[in-house]
């Protein structure tokens, strides 16, 4: 008999009922033995889980307990994949080891901070997601009942059209949810889905997840401390004590659990509590006995102890059946084509860049703030002889305008940004590819336009030459040092916080800008060797160059020297050019090397992008020197 629970609207939803839409996915059942976890910490290595063992079932909701620091998240994140490095031991999927790249495919992990994107509202939300974990191959109305069908079933349909942002804590983590059932996965971890929420939410929470469990799933949630009435509603539960298992088992079996090793639990205590203190030793050295009572997680005997739900267990016959008919499905990685990923990333990054009103305003703020103060203070400069050494200033100041001012942003913003890709793409929503190619592309038109903008200000006021071919010289130089700043920004942020981010940033900013002008004013006296290639490192260079070349290149005439002026030295631009160490320079050539220099930061980026998600071995290597380093040579002050 199908079970039923109550539906959205007070009606009765039957489990067979609910997410019919949905691609059917195998049962997996998770096993692990003898599991290990040491890390790196300080000069000496930390065993953080020992020899633990224990299983998970499809169709039942599981709860990791423990005291704080026992290894509840360590636990989670190994058996997700995500942290492998320092685990030993053997994990197995329906009892066949686990083969990581298919785990991954049939796994989500639900991390504890709720990182929504911003600037949708949740059914936005949900369609994007449908769209990328659905594919084409389902019908747009088809992905609508899905998306209807989680939506009611999470009980999310009042929060339908709120931004993210205004989301309550409960909300946003049934979002959360939402999102991530939408391909039906078979495994699905949370770590401390209930943290932060209120009793009400948190029980709403717990009984959602028992209701994803009973469709077939395997779901396992870190917990800090349930109330007693949330702990009742889990299947089977699983308690770490300093890095091993002190209890594995139904709900109901701790209390008699705990009565079998003279534990005691207060009638009108909290079994879920009085676990975790006991595992934490506050009444005294108990948990070498509890962890010997079940073999470190070896010994099942507590975990049919009063299982009610007996029927709605998957039974292993089945998970061999769904098993074998699923093959086909789970060769692949992604349901939606990298074009097809791009597509709708780019609609969703276009869709926040427009909505973002704020920042939208901020920036034309800024960027007329900053042509009307440059304008001035170069005020029809562009043909006055006298002021031509004011006039290279003025391109400095584009150069350096063009440099800081798209490149901020992104060092504040792109480190959370980072932690959202991290979660869709751990969670396999996306390839890398596509993602980054819309981030570049999304964020092309803004860049240019506030370019334009500035220069639409400044160019007129300092009376620069108002020709064609200068004009649109001058704006491809700004605009292609827009973009590669813009860059820059992300591959510094991408492996960086925001905090490391802000500081490297100006840090590294420092150096450009000091090359740009190293050896003007030595006419053509060649610079020493270091130095010329030192300044060839610097993007900056290239677009200061092109601006001189785009507004002094010829054919040029002569400045015009006011009448109140005794002498003009940089009357004809010929001589200027050639004093400020520029004669030779070439305006295609420099366009050429700042359009490499954008592709470069752009691969650079991808490639940090994709080492901060999954590093490979060379940059593990890497990271590891720098830990050594950074214990073995202690650089703080005694
Ligand atoms: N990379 C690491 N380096 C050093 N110690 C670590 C590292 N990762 C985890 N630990 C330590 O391992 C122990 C277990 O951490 P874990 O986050 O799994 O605990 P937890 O049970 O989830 O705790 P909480 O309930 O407080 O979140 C802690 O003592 C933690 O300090």
């Amino acid at each position: 008999m199908a079970s039923q629970s109550l539906g959205p609207n007070g009606g009765v939803l039957s489990r067979t009922q609910a997410l019919s839409h949905l691609p059917q996915r195998p049962p997996v059942n998770i096993s692990f033995q003898d599991l290990t976890y040491t890390v790196q910490d300080g000069k000496s290595s930390k065993l953080i889980l020992r020899n633990i063992n224990g299983e998970f079932r499809s169709g039942q909701l599981t709860a990791i307990l423990g005291p704080s620091g026992a290894g509840k998240s360590t636990l989670l994140n190994i058996l997700a994949g995500y942290r492998v490095v320092g685990a030993a031991g053997s994990i197995c999927t329906n009892g066949s080891p686990r083969d990581l790249r298919q785990f991954r495919k049939l796994s989500r992990y639900i991390m504890q901070e709720d990182l929504l994107q911003p600037l949708i509202t949740v059914q936005e939300a949900m369609a994007i997601a449908a769209d990328l974990k659905l594919g084409s191959e389902m019908t747009t109305s088809k992905k609508r009942v899905v998306v209807d069908e989680i939506i009611q079933m999470l009980r999310l349909h009042k929060a339908r059209e709120t931004v993210t942002e205004r989301l309550s804590g409960g909300e946003r983590k049934r979002v959360s949810i939402a999102l991530e059932l939408l391909n039906n996965p078979p495994v699905i971890f949370l770590d401390e889905p209930t943290t932060g929420l209120d009793d009400v939410a948190s029980s709403t929470c717990v009984s959602l997840l028992k209701r994803v469990a009973r469709g077939g799933r395997t779901v396992i949630c870190s917990l800090h401390t349930p109330s007693a009435r949330l702990f009742a509603e889990f299947d089977h539960v699983y308690v770490v004590a300093a890095g091993r298992c002190a209890y594995q088992g139904s709900a109901a079996g701790v209390v008699p659990f705990l009565r079998e090793l003279n534990l005691p639990c207060p009638k009108t205590y909290n079994p879920a509590d009085f676990v975790i203190e006991v595992s934490s030793g506050e009444y005294g050295q108990h948990v070498e006995r509890m962890v010997s009572a079940v073999d470190n997680g070896r010994n099942h005997r507590w975990r049919t102890f009063a299982i009610e739900c007996a029927e709605d267990v998957i039974e292993d016959q089945d998970i061999e059946q769904l098993n074998t008919g699923n093959a086909e499905e789970q060769d692949k990685i992604y349901c939606s084509t990298a074009a097809q990923q791009f597509l709708i990333l780019l609609r969703r990054m276009l869709l926040q860049t427009v909505r973002n009103r704020g920042y939208l305003w901020l920036r034309v703020g800024l960027h007329l703030f900053l042509g009307f103060i440059i304008g001035t203070l170069f005020d029809k400069m562009g043909y006055d002889a006298s002021k031509t050494i004011f006039n290279f200033g003025f391109c400095y100041a584009c150069i350096i305008v063009m440099f800081y001012i798209p490149m901020m942003p992104v060092l504040l913003a792109f480190p959370t940004e980072v932690q959202l890709v991290k979660r869709e793409y751990f969670n396999r929503w996306y390839g890398l590819k596509p993602y980054y190619a819309a981030l570049v592309v999304s964020r092309t038109p803004a860049t240019i336009f506030f370019s334009l903008m500035y220069l639409c200000i400044t160019y007129p006021m300092t009376s620069q030459p108002l020709e064609t071919s200068r004009i649109l010289m001058f704006a491809t130089i700004c605009i292609l040092t827009a973009l590669i700043s813009e860059s820059m920004g992300t591959v510094i942020s991408s492996s960086l916080s925001v905090v490391n981010s802000v500081f490297m940033g100006p840090a590294l900013s420092v150096p450009l800008m000091l090359l740009a002008v190293y050896g003007i004013g030595d006419g053509d006296n060649p610079s020493p060797l270091f130095w010329r290639l030192a300044r060839a490192c610097s993007f900056l260079r290239y677009g200061l160059e092109g601006l001189v070349s785009a507004i002094y290149g010829p054919p040029r005439n002569d400045l015009v020297c006011p009448d109140d002026v005794d002498y003009c030295e940089y009357k004809n631009v010929a001589y200027f050019v050639k004093m400020m160490g520029m004669s030779g320079v070439s305006f295609w050539l420099d366009v050429g090397v700042l359009a490499l220099m954008l592709l470069a930061m752009n691969l650079a980026g991808y490639y940090l992008l994709r080492q901060r998600l999954s590093p490979n071995f060379a940059f593990r290597a890497i990271k590891v020197i720098g830990r050594f380093i950074k214990t073995k040579i202690s650089v703080s002050p005694h």
